[in-house]
């Protein structure tokens, strides 16, 4: 039997205590958060801001009660305030102010990640908003009614930006989405794709700032405008989302940091301390792609890194197979996927790599109805020929189709081992020179 603290309980956390309780008996285990609910979706915040659902309530899928049925203890709004690494105790403090110090035979940590923060003059004012929390989410909704906010700037034009923009058009603001680099998307996409979701932001009435710094948020005590290098924005509120930092304060002296600050795992997620793992925003991931360790802040690694620690705890021995950072936006009519590396995030890394790229309709033209053209572009090592990373757009539903590049990525393959993929033909799904076939066979 063994004592297993887990700091904690939001997409990582809950699937390290689940996967504990769920297959193995006789544990203690204590889990703490300092927040007042767990396993908020974030995925859901725009689609709840955007009115494309009717309230919040599905966007949880666990509860304290749930957890403590299952056998464990579980300290809501209680923070871990220190940890001591010798002795084996953590400091919680909770909402009351009081202290619990629990001892643990193996610690979990899976404090996540914080919303980055620019340090600019005006941060502060009223009606700046960060988007990561539940209870950000309701602050911007309970701003939303407010007939004096009738503009808002988002800064960041990454996932969370692009998809906030989408959801206070919606609901009747006019909108300016900001970012420092060239376009929206650029982590995740190469320039053609980046073009098609700047296309269909614009034509709805979006106001694309790109390649400019924001400087400062302007205002007395709220938000009047913002400043970029560029130019000067009359706004009445801002969404800052410029990325996420991994929340490694109450330990990154103690363990081995990533250059991000990220702790550095192993495939078992074990930190730099054999009793002590990582899981989540907070740690480092394999990347397959680039075939070394990377920090990708998504739910889905946080969820398979809970998994693989909460057996690892247990004694199971299970390691990790990598990720490939892979991920997928959907913004009015425009679907987006993608899996490793865009070509230029190759090229950057150094890699002396092309790309094979297809664009089609999705079935055969007799098919009149309800066929669309699919995009497709595939990355690839010259010399080695490895699939480096794959990208989609289309306005239907293509992202079965990057789950088989990630496997792809996973399993090292080539791309002349998709040349001749055996890929089914029905009129009702493709052509029978499908899109995937194509863009793979026209690679050089
Ligand atoms: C708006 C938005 C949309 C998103 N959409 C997607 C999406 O579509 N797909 C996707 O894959 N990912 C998405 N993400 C990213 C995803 O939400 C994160 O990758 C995920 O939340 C990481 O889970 P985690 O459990 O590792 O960390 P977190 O969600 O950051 O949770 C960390 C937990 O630790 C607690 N904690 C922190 N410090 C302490 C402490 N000292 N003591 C006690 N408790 C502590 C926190 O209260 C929190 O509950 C989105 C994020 C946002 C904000
Ligand atoms: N659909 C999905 O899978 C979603 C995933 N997420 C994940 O959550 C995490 C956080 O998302 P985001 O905050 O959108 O991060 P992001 O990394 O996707 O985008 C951040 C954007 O901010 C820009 N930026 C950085 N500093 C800036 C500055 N000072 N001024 C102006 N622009 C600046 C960057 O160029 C980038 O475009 C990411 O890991 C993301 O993948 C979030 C939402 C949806």
């Amino acid at each position: 039997m063994s004592k297993i603290v887990l700091v904690g309980a939001n997409h990582a956390g809950t699937a390290a205590v689940n996967t504990i309780l769920d297959n193995y008996e006789n544990n203690e285990v204590v889990v703490f958060d300092r927040n007042s609910n767990i396993s908020f979706l974030g995925c859901g915040m725009a689609l709840w801001i955007g009115e494309q659902i009717k309230g919040p309530e599905g966007l949880f899928y666990m509860t304290k009660e749930r957890i403590e049925e299952k056998g464990a203890k579980v300290h809501l709004e209680t923070e871990i305030q220190h940890i001591d690494f010798e002795k084996k105790v953590v400091k919680a403090v909770n909402k009351n102010g009081e202290v619990i110090n629990e001892t643990y035979d193996k610690l979990i940590l899976a404090t996540g990640s914080l919303p980055i923060s620019p340090k600019i003059k005006g941060s502060n004012l009223e009606n700046v908003q960060f988007v990561k929390l539940y209870q950000d989410a309701q602050k911007a909704i309970e701003l939303l009614p407010n007939k004096d906010i009738k503009r808002v700037a988002v800064v960041g034009a990454g996932y969370i930006g692009v998809e906030l923009a989408e959801a206070f058009q919606r609901c009747g603001k006019k909108v300016t989405l900001i970012d420092a680099a060239e376009s929206c998307l650029t982590r995740y996409y190469d320039s053609e794709f980046r073009k098609k979701m700047e296309d269909n932001l614009r034509n709805k009435g979006i106001d694309l700032q790109f390649n400019q710094m924001v400087s400062e948020i302007k205002g007395d005590t709220k938000v009047e405008g913002v400043l970029t290098d560029k130019g000067e924005y009359d706004v009445d509120m801002v969404v800052l989302a410029i990325g996420f930092r991994p929340n490694t304060d109450i330990a990154k002296d103690s363990l081995e940091t990533f250059k991000n600050g990220a702790y550095k795992v192993n495939l078992n997620q074990q930190t730099s301390k054999e009793d002590v793992y990582a899981i989540g925003d907070c740690a480092t991931v394999y990347d397959n792609s680039i075939q070394d360790t990377n920090y990708i802040a998504l739910a889905t690694n946080a969820v398979r890194s809970g998994i693989v620690a909460g057996h690892n705890v247990c004694g199971t021995k299970l390691e990790s197979i990598g990720v490939q950072g892979s991920n997928g936006i959907s913004i009015y009519d425009l679907k987006m996927v993608s899996t490793g590396m865009t070509l230029e995030v190759a090229k950057s890394r150094g890699y002396d790599a092309e790309s094979a790229d297809w664009a089609d309709l999705q079935k055969p033209e007799f098919i009149e109805d309800d066929n669309t053209e699919v995009m497709v572009k595939i990355v690839y090592d010259k010399a080695t020929r490895r699939i480096l990373g794959a990208q989609m757009a289309s306005s239907i539903d293509i992202s079965m189709g990057i789950h088989m590049f990630s496997l792809a990525i996973q399993e090292q393959l080539t791309i002349d081992k998709l040349k001749l993929l055996d890929i089914f033909f029905l009129p009702h799904f493709n052509k029978p020179y499908n899109y995937i076939t194509m863009a793979a066979l026209s690679a050089k």
